[in-house]
């Protein structure tokens, strides 16, 4: 799926040094054929063998296969090869259950038996956090993901001059592979497959209410880029990226396929555009520039935002809703949801261990990534003060009226902010009693930084990505923070993608050493909000520097 593909330069983290060489062992090029015994399985599910005492990297390998590959490139540190025939299979190869194993890109490890593709994965966890000075760190069985779980998707949509094609791109390459059914899917997300394929396809055909009379026929099967789709409690939360914006009968159309399909909710959004560098209009870049504004998000210096238009709804028919911690929410359309449910109920729960009589006894917790508030809603429900920081306006809007609609509001403070730019500072940080942070994959360093030197006493982290969430460890054990444990998540079934929470206790000893820094500067500080006050409601205190991004929308998420 979508997520099983992209980054994959950005955590390359045991790829330095992987320059090409001219000259490899025994003067080894690409194309040549070699046969490779495969002794462990990599990071990126990638079988690892060795030709002449140098490591080699084989796709789609397994431990204990014997095969015969081709060179692709000769690197400094290793050869990476493709996979030609597999000459002896290994003990922990199987029949993968699906037929569209490997052209899709979707999964990347169903030949692997269960329960050998989940000791890798948790072991994953483990030699990372072994490698980077987190070996004493308890780590908790991982919650295992099941198939027909996954509650959101993102399909490519594609028309060839034959047919509509609904499906998943293949691994490293462009093209769609139109598949049937997922069944890493929950049913009725599965069921939507071939009721979209059918619906693209009598838009071509001009048997849908879009081609009737309209000369135009908008949107045709051409038009089709994307479709994210939720299961949420009240139904599918569907919408499609399209490349024109639809006229009336288009949206009649969409309208019409949310009646047959029976969505909840259906939305429709243009293709995203690359961001424009941020521009003063005093000619200057950036922070004090024309595209300042409320805060949304926005490019980001440096990195590579593609602005994605808020998805605008045709209809809801009902409310799309789902339960987070005891609160009911309505996400925005294509709004962030963790991909499990199972999953979500693991991370909330993890999270509640952590901060649960904090909560219970009133303490004030941050939730930085908060989105439409997954951990906020359960820590206000169980009696925390929250402070709820997020980019997204509309995830934010969301959280916001949850909030009230549970009677919460007076628990819930939001803060709209872009924590990468932007993060608050120590001195902030320091009127909480707890912080949970949950960022995308480039994790959370900004922000840490600051917490680094807070003084808050317990932090949670949920993390996607092992590689940004061990630099960020670092940081916090560097100023006295243990890990005191971890627990890892299979969320993303089949793939090498895993994603964990963890425990951080500020050491008593740091922190009694601490001098005068964040926490206690602010206890010292007679303008600071007392403590289990709502900051930015009584005392009007609300985090200094810019809350505001620049305008625009950039999304960065897992
Ligand atoms: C992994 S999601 C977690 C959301 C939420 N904790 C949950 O479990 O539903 C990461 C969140 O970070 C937000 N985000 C991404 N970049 C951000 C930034 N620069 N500043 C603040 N929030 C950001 C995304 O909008 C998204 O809601």
């Amino acid at each position: 799926m979508d997520e099983d593909r992209d980054d994959e330069a950005e955590d390359r983290e045991d790829e330095t040094g992987s320059d090409d060489d001219d000259g490899g062992p025994a003067g080894l090029r690409a194309g040549d054929e070699i046969e490779v015994e495969i002794t462990a399985l990599g990071s990126h599910g990638d079988g690892i063998g060795e030709h002449d005492g140098r490591p080699v990297f084989v796709s789609h390998a397994l431990p204990g296969d014997r095969v015969l590959a081709a060179v692709d490139a000769v690197e400094r540190d290793r050869i990476r090869a493709r996979w030609l025939e597999l000459i002896t299979p290994g003990p922990v190869r199987v029949e993968p259950p699906c037929p569209y194993f490997g052209p899709c890109g979707g999964c990347s490890l169903q030949h692997m038996a269960l329960h050998d593709y989940r000791g890798w994965k948790r072991g994953l966890v483990v030699d990372i956090l072994a490698r980077n000075g987190f070996a004493d760190t308890v780590i908790a069985p991982m919650i295992p993901g099941e198939p027909g779980e996954r509650r959101r998707t993102a399909w490519k949509l594609r028309a060839t001059a034959r047919k509509a094609v609904v499906g998943y791109a293949e691994a490293g390459s462009r093209h769609v592979v139109d598949v049937e059914h997922c069944m890493l899917l929950v049913p009725e997300l599965d069921a939507l497959i071939g009721k979209l394929r059918r619906f693209m396809t009598a838009a071509g055909e001009g048997e849908a209410p879009m081609a009737a009379g309209d000369a135009d026929r908008y949107p045709t099967p051409a038009d089709f880029r994307d479709a994210h789709a939720e299961a949420t409690d009240g139904g599918i939360d569907l919408v499609v990226t399209l490349a024109r914006a639809p006229d009336g009968a288009g949206l009649q159309a969409l309208a019409a396929f949310a009646e047959t399909a029976d969505l909840a909710r259906i939305s429709w959004r243009p293709e995203p555009e690359a961001a424009p560098e941020p521009v003063s209009s005093r000619g200057g870049k950036g922070r004090g520039g024309a595209r300042r504004g409320p805060a949304r998000g926005g490019p980001r210096a440096g990195s590579n935002p593609m602005i994605m238009a808020e998805p605008q709804v045709v209809v809801r028919r009902r409310p799309a809703f789902v339960h987070r911690g005891g609160v009911q929410v309505e996400p925005p359309p294509a709004g962030f949801a963790q991909a499990t449910h199972a999953g979500e109920e693991a991370l909330i729960g993890f999270v509640m261990g952590v901060f649960g009589s904090l909560a219970e006894s009133g303490g004030t917790i941050g939730d930085f990534y908060a989105g439409s508030g997954t951990f906020a809603l359960a820590l206000a429900h169980r009696g925390a003060k929250v402070i709820a920081a997020e980019v997204e306006g509309p995830a934010l809007d969301a959280l916001t009226r949850a909030a009230a609609g549970a009677g919460l509001s007076d628990r819930v403070t939001i803060e709209p902010r872009d924590l990468m730019r932007w993060a608050p500072s120590a001195r902030e940080l320091g009127v909480l009693d707890g912080a949970v942070f949950d960022p995308p994959r480039a994790g959370a360093r900004a922000l840490v930084e600051e917490l680094a030197r807070s003084g808050v006493p317990l932090v949670a982290a949920i993390s996607c990505n092992p590689v940004t969430f061990v630099r960020d460890a670092r940081i916090l054990a560097a100023a006295g923070y243990r890990l005191v444990r971890v627990m890892p998540v299979d969320q993303f079934l089949w793939s090498r993608h895993v994603e964990l929470a963890a425990e951080f206790r500020l050491d008593p000893a740091a922190a009694s050493a601490r001098i005068q820094t964040g926490r206690d500067r602010v206890r010292d500080d007679p303008h600071a909000p007392p403590r289990g006050r709502r900051p930015g409601a009584a005392s009007g205190n609300r985090p200094a520097g810019p809350a505001s991004g620049p305008a625009g929308k950039a999304r960065g998420t897992r």
